[in-house]
């Protein structure tokens, strides 16, 4: 009797036998043992998958995983194996690409049976809406040792592109291969749709099947899916209905005394040009730099810092950036990314990619060359590490695509979490005659996000479900905010000639910046 309720996608189990902690192949009661504790835990779908066992074996095993998950009210499905399925009742099947098509499956099924079918590219994902799939499990999106011969691994980004396939279509969609506990949540923050298409859930085998507690690690994993899927996936908390400037900056003029009050770490992994003037800079808002790059080191380094910068200008320690993003994802802590000239060559192109697949940045901030190129768009192009012409015509439409995907920012500044978006015209031209500005204003983002997760670490929040505790909109345009008015305070000083005198005097002016000197001259503007 097939299953009629309606199927939670969130948790959901694919069995691996061999896995189990003591390697007990043939300890069938373990197995039966573990799958009880994981739907004790909140597994919502149960998948069997046997491919060692013997047709009587498959279909003992099958049966006795039935009787446990009609305990739960949890709908169990056969991998492969649609006479497995048919003999013994089964609520659905799942089907891969080599396996018997998916069309015939469906005709083979009783109605309303559940039919999975994995895809690994957008076309795989829409022959499976036509096939008449209920979910498709996309993966591979991590590396996994649990299938032999896995190819084109996916990464979150990927995982979007299949995403939109089903578009126009109710099939669900699963996520599967190598999500634990650590990368659950970016999983789920990364796989997105350009249309907001999100994860249905997570299918996982190791994660549980080998997991001493199997019953914790179920309920740590449900509780991030569940949190995740009540959660629109997005970085900002302000409402844009009620947003005001005034609101805005008042909240900019409070993470300076923030900054001041708490004194934040800075990491960054910054480039050769800009690593003196990025520390600086770091100090005068009142913050402490680190810089660090030995991969070795990034553990550690996570739990003192309160944000993390990479900017890739010189793109010599990629080993370190990988490291460091992950462990500061884990710990919820701010990553500001500034992927300087992202499109000059097609290594940083595909650096910034794998970066971004591994990591989830809170704030990615740019020039128009370096947004447009990141959001694959040919509006603006790119010349070595400047933005070539007066950027786009209306910038607000992109940014707010992109964000959606990659909370980000972006001359009038803007800034965008991909619901709302700000734009500044605060600022002087010798900003742009000097070298590392742009880095600079990375480092004061990263400095400003990391007094906006202080804030919300101190008090109440709701954000742990988010990638990442704090308003990192409110950071980022208070990052950009501090850099462009300390820039016109220290161009309008009677000793700054030109741009040699303003470097020290804009570090200068950002020593001296007060909540005050923010709340008066901050010029910015919402776009709906
Ligand atoms: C939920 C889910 N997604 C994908 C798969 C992989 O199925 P398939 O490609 O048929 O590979 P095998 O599982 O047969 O090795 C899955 N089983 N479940
Ligand atoms: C069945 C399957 N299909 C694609 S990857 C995979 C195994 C995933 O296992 P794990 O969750 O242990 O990485």
């Amino acid at each position: 009797m097939p299953f009629t309720g309606t199927v939670d996608y969130s948790l959901y189990l694919v069995t691996g036998r061999e896995l189990l902690p003591q390697g007990a192949k043939s300890n069938v009661q373990d197995y039966y043992e573990t799958l009880e504790e994981t739907l004790k835990g909140g597994v919502t779908l149960v998948q069997v998958r046997e491919k060692e066992a013997d047709t009587r074996e498959f279909l003992e095993i099958a049966k006795r995983t039935k009787e446990i998950c009609n305990k739960y009210n949890v709908p169990v499905l056969i991998n492969d194996r649609i006479d497995i399925a048919l003999a013994m009742g089964a609520d659905g099947v799942h089907v891969g690409q080599s396996d018997m098509p998916a069309s015939l499956v469906r005709k083979l099924l009783p109605r309303d049976s559940i039919l999975g079918i994995s895809a690994n590219t957008p076309a795989e994902a829409a022959k499976a809406v036509e096939d008449g799939a209920d979910y498709v499990g996309i993966g591979p999106i991590w590396n996994t040792s649990t299938k032999k011969d896995i190819k084109n691994v996916l990464g979150v980004r990927g995982v979007g592109q299949i995403l939109d396939a089903l578009e126009g279509s109710n099939v669900k969609a699963v996520g599967i291969a190598g999500i634990n506990e650590r990368n659950v949540l970016r999983t789920l923050h990364g796989s997105v749709s350009i249309r907001n298409r999100s994860l249905n859930g997570v299918a996982v085998v190791s994660a549980l099947m080998a997991s001493k507690k199997p019953y914790e690690a179920a309920k740590a994993l449900s509780e991030v899916v569940r949190g995740f899927l009540s959660t629109p996936p997005l970085l900002s908390r302000l409402d844009a209905s009620s947003l005001h400037t005034k609101g805005i900056v008042n909240a900019v003029a409070h993470l300076l005394s923030k900054v001041r009050e708490g004194g934040p770490v800075i990491h960054q992994i910054t480039n050769n040009v800009a690593i003196n003037q990025s520390a600086n800079v770091t100090l005068a808002l009142g913050a402490s730099p680190i810089m660090a790059t030995a991969p070795q080191e990034m553990e550690d380094l996570s739990k003192i810092s309160g944000a993390l910068l990479v900017n890739f200008g010189t793109i010599t320690d990629k080993d370190g950036m990988l490291e460091a993003g992950k462990w500061v994802n884990t710990r919820k802590n701010p990553i500001v990314f500034d992927p300087v000239a992202v499109g000059a060559t097609k290594f940083r192109y595909e650096t910034a990619q794998e970066l971004l697949s591994t990591w989830q940045a809170s704030v990615i901030k740019g020039n128009p060359a370096e947004i447009g190129t990141l959001a694959n768009s040919d509006e603006v192009r790119s010349r070595g590490v400047d933005s070539v012409g007066s950027g786009f015509a209306n910038p607000a439409p992109m940014l707010r695509e992109l964000a959606r995907k990659e909370p980000m920012t972006g001359k009038t500044d803007w800034v965008s979490d991909g619901s709302v978006t700000i734009s500044s015209s605060n600022g002087h031209e010798y900003l742009s005659q000097i070298t590392g500005s742009g880095c600079i204003v990375g480092t004061s983002v990263a400095t400003f996000c990391a007094a906006a997760n202080l804030s919300a670490r101190s008090g109440t929040t709701d954000d742990h479900h988010r990638l990442v505790y704090g308003d990192m909109l409110i950071g980022a345009i208070g990052g950009m905010l501090a850099i462009t008015i300390a820039s016109e305070l220290a161009a309008e000083r009677q000793d700054v000639l030109a741009t040699g005198t303003f470097l020290p005097a804009l570090v200068d002016e950002l020593y001296h910046l007060t909540p005050e000197k923010i709340l008066k001259r901050a010029r910015i503007e919402i776009h709906s």
